[in-house]
């Protein structure tokens, strides 16, 4: 080889050199387009210059590196221009990525203000158009004008050097970008988690003060032996009982007794959540999944991940979900709506339910396959007319709960009021009883419950029963009808407010009046 070749050689593996070293230690990007602008000038005698730093669709463009010292970037016109993305989508930018070499076009191609008022193109000017590669990875594309496209192709093995190095300073920016774009996300993701945790906290909470199990008859300490022998395990629990027989509390009994007790339990109340949520609810989302979800949401699955799941009204469940619930259940992972990937999660699913699910299954509105996958270890809590044992237990344990919340100093419930309790049918059973004591709390006139206001029987056909036998020949549904009836007596029809059927039967307004429409009860029902 020639003295004088080795020498270039040798001369441009140094320039080479330090220039990667300088732009490797430089972190600004400012900073970084002076050293750029400094080397394609004495290389290739290039006037102006700038990089676009490609979308991962190709689509668009961001203006990455130029020459801050161009007068023009100092305008806040300037600067607004080059925060908008540059579209790729003309012939201009479609030849440059296409081409492995780099591209002369005519003056006019630019199409973009930004790019012509940084290149300030002369009539004499060449302009060229080159990607920027790392690899067989496109990272940029680079438009420049010089006096002479000769240098370029003449010097190629320069060139080509040059812009592999702008390659590598490209790539390192971006993965450090992506990288601080996904600790961005994980820490938000981390502290949507903390406010999740420290919201079910304070709700599990709140029911942890109130939900002592109170109760000794003897059916209760047939469900106490069943709760105490599957607690342990990981089982399936279903727990199956009449309205306000307590089946949340002894869910919450289970997994506060199961190894999974340091966690918290997360509960989904089937019936409370509009079918089209449901499924997001439980599984989660991920941002821009449907309208409305601008952020990745966790599912209630995912959330109980290491703990209890408590599926209250699960014979509510729309029966599409009950198809994802029982893949996730069999299979032990979720994907969230919009997700891509499936999520493997360890839960252990405790169900409820007051409907009859065999009547369910047998009308269609559930699935069998599902009703054997929950029904592993059935735990059927009795009602509280069948366990009338517990009512003054109960009773004082209520009287001591809401005289405390009320202000008042009540002390004993009457031997009438006691037996009248005792005697009622409590189609409502504890919640009802619950209710009704804290209303004859506020209505005690001195320290001690003498009378209890039970709904008022008006009507024949709903006469309240005097015994269990009539009870055992209704269903829960005609059990329901008459307490409803019975109340709207009592409240003389009105629905909604304070002291009102839907306040004293402990629902909302719009649910008593969906309960009425199902059981066929017409206003003029009562009187
Ligand atoms: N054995 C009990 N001792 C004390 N309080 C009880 C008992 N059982 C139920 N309760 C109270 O009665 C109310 C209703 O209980 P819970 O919500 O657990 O019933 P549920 O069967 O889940 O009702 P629903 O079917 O309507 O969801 C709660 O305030 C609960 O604390």
């Amino acid at each position: 080889m020639a003295l004088q070749q080795v020498n270039k050689l040798l001369s441009f593996k140094s320039t080479m050199l330090s220039f990667g070293i300088e732009l490797r230690m430089t972190k600004d990007k400012r900073a970084l387009s002076r050293i750029i602008k400094k080397q394609i000038a004495e290389l290739l005698e290039v006037k102006g210059f700038a990089i676009l730093l490609i979308s991962a669709d190709q689509a668009t463009g961001e203006l990455f590196f130029y020459d801050h010292e161009q007068p023009v970037t100092v305008t806040a016109a300037f600067a607004e221009m080059a925060e908008r993305p540059v579209p790729l989508n003309s012939d201009f930018y479609n030849e440059i990525l296409k081409s492995s070499a780099p591209v002369r076009f005519p003056n006019d191609s630019l199409n973009s203000n930004v790019l012509e008022q940084l290149l300030s193109l002369a009539a004499e000017d060449v302009l060229v158009g080159t990607t920027i590669k790392l690899g067989d990875k496109i990272a940029g594309i680079m438009v420049m004008n010089c006096s002479d496209m000769r240098i370029i192709s003449r010097d190629r093995q320069i060139f080509d050097s040059f812009c592999s190095q702008i390659g590598i300073v490209i790539t390192n920016i971006q993965a450090h970008k992506d990288l601080e774009a996904q600790l961005k996300e994980t820490e938000k993701y981390r502290q949507q988690l903390e406010v999740e945790k420290k919201y079910l906290a304070e709700e599990i909470n709140i029911l942890h003060n109130t939900s002592e199990i109170i109760g000794e008859s003897s059916s209760l300490k047939g469900v106490y032996h069943l709760v105490s022998q599957v607690a342990k395990s990981s089982s399936t629990v279903l727990i199956l009982g009449e309205t306000g027989t307590g089946k949340e509390l002894f869910a919450r009994a289970i997994h506060n007794n199961s190894p999974r007790k340091d966690k918290v339990m997360i509960k989904v109340n089937c019936a409370a959540i509009p079918a089209n949520l449901i499924e997001s609810e439980l599984f989660g989302h991920e941002k821009g999944s449907f309208t409305g979800a601008t952020e990745r949401r966790l599912g209630k699955f995912e959330l109980a991940s290491g703990s209890t799941l408590f599926l209250d009204e699960v014979g509510e469940m729309p029966l599409d979900l009950q198809v994802k619930l029982l893949r996730a259940l069999q299979e032990k992972e979720i994907e969230r709506v919009g997700g891509r990937t499936t999520i493997g999660v360890d839960v252990r699913i405790v169900a409820a339910t007051n409907r009859n699910l065999e009547e369910e299954m047998a009308a269609g509105r559930f699935r069998r396959d599902l009703y054997y996958r929950l029904n592993i270890f059935p735990i059927d809590l009795p009602p509280l007319r069948q366990r009338r044992d517990d009512i003054e237990m109960l009773v004082k344990h209520f009287i001591e709960k809401y005289s405390k919340r009320c202000g008042k100093q009540i002390t004993g419930i009457g031997p009438k009021a006691l037996e009248d309790l005792k005697r009622y049918g409590w189609p409502g059973n504890i919640r009802e009883l619950e209710h009704m004591i804290e209303r004859s709390i506020l209505l005690a006139s001195d320290n001690t419950i003498r009378h209890i206001p039970l709904p008022v029987v008006k009507d024949d056909s709903v006469n309240i029963p005097d015994e269990e036998a009539q009870f055992a020949l209704k269903t829960i549904d005609e059990n329901e009808r008459e307490h409803i009836l019975n109340v709207l007596n009592y409240c003389a029809g009105r629905i909604a407010g304070k002291g009102n059927a839907a306040d004293i039967l402990g629902v909302p307004p719009t649910t008593l009046n969906s309960k009425m429409k199902r059981l066929g009860i017409r206003r003029g029902h009562t009187s």
